[in-house]
């Protein structure tokens, strides 16, 4: 058994669902992600695991005991929310110690373990400090070890990082995942950016709509994503309607890609933009096609080319090395590869 568990779980609002048939284990010290748009579900969710909310269906375990229905503050679960809901009249130290007070731990044990996880939040010498006097990082990082200081099961993060610059969001995700390694506390973090969830995750899931789409580690599910959803939620594809028959994918322009062996059915292509490749000569094989640049966009390491063929719009996405620069302008003819193995076909 996970040291989480969601069987058939389901929440409604007023009739709405929010979530439904969601089915979970996680696995003790795993670095969990909730990933999906906006409105669908990942709070909810998280708010039933930490207590918040009761489900109107299905069950919840940590460990071996089922907590669908304890209080929350029984739960030892720890929580951060995305606006961090520190008390802003409580210095740093009193809003960390504050689960310890409540659970009345002896003077001595609180002053130690605060001392403790603000040493490991890189907070010492901020104790006295008022809320806000803080930057987002410190008040971030006060939410951080207020829900660490009482050693949760059970860390439960609902978007984190949203509130911080670019900079310093990339600098607390590393924190976060160091310190989650150092601890080995199981987490559940959700958020709404990719990136974040590729490059924090041990396993993802996708939610849309309150329901999961597919569970996986990120490479899993960004080679092998279940459906058109995940595929495009998780990084950029290039994604058509296709008619597939006799080992060929028929797409609606006329254009026909030979499938990779064995013989699948889908009702959708796939291709990544980083698989297509481009050249200014008929590099000749299956797959390539004539067409006209439409666009460049220059990102520094990498290029973007978007390439219509046939009336269709390709994205190519290139690294910016001097073997790959093309040197090409709007509207010039080009050729466009895709090898059959960067083809993926979906059914929904
Ligand atoms: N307390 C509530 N009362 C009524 N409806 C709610 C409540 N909380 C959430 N919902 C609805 O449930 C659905 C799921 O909301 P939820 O907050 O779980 O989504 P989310 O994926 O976390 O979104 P976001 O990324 O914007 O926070 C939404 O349609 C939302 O409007």
């Amino acid at each position: 058994m996970g040291a989480l568990v969601l069987t058939g779980v389901e929440k409604k609002f007023d009739g709405a669902v929010a979530c439904s048939g969601i089915d979970l284990a996680i696995d003790e010290g795993e670095f969990f992600t909730f990933l999906g748009p906006s409105g669908c579900g990942k709070t909810t969710i998280l708010r039933l695991i930490a207590g918040f909310l009761t489900p109107g269906k299905g069950s919840i375990y940590l460990g071996e005991r089922e907590i669908t229905h304890l209080e929350a503050e029984k739960r030892g679960v720890g929580m951060v929310f995305q606006n961090y809901a520190l008390f802003p009249f409580l210095t740093v130290y009193e809003n960390i110690a504050y689960g310890l007070k409540l659970q009345k731990r002896p003077g001595r044990e609180v002053r130690s373990t605060v001392g403790r996880y603000m040493e490991m939040v890189g907070l010492s010498g901020f104790e006295k400090r008022g809320i806000s006097e803080l930057s987002g990082g410190e008040q971030q990082r006060v939410a951080l070890a207020r829900s660490l200081v009482t050693e949760p099961r059970v860390l439960l993060l609902d978007e984190p990082l949203s509130n911080l610059d670019a900079r310093l969001r990339d600098k607390m995700r590393l924190e976060i995942k160091s310190l989650q390694k150092t601890l080995g506390i199981t987490t559940i973090f959700v958020t709404h950016d990719q990136t974040e969830a590729l490059t924090l995750s041990d396993r993802i899931a996708v939610f849309d709509k309150g329901r999961c789409e597919q569970v996986g580690t990120p490479q899993e599910l960004y080679s092998h994503p279940a459906n058109a959803f995940v595929a495009g939620f998780l990084g950029d594809t290039n994604l058509f309607e296709a008619a597939v028959e006799h080992g060929m994918a028929h797409l609606s322009s006329g254009i026909a890609l030979r499938l990779p062996p064995p013989c699948k059915r889908g009702r959708f292509v796939s291709v990544r933009p980083q698989d297509i490749s481009l050249a200014m000569t008929d590099p000749g094989g299956p797959n390539t096609f004539k067409g006209t640049l439409e666009e460049t966009q220059m990102n520094g390491a990498w290029v973007e080319h978007v390439v219509a063929v046939k009336g269709l719009i390709f994205r190519a996405i290139s690294l910016n090395t001097m073997e790959h620069r093309l040197g090409l302008n709007p509207g010039d003819d080009l050729f466009l590869s895709i090898p059959e193995r960067g083809i993926t076909l979906l059914d929904r």
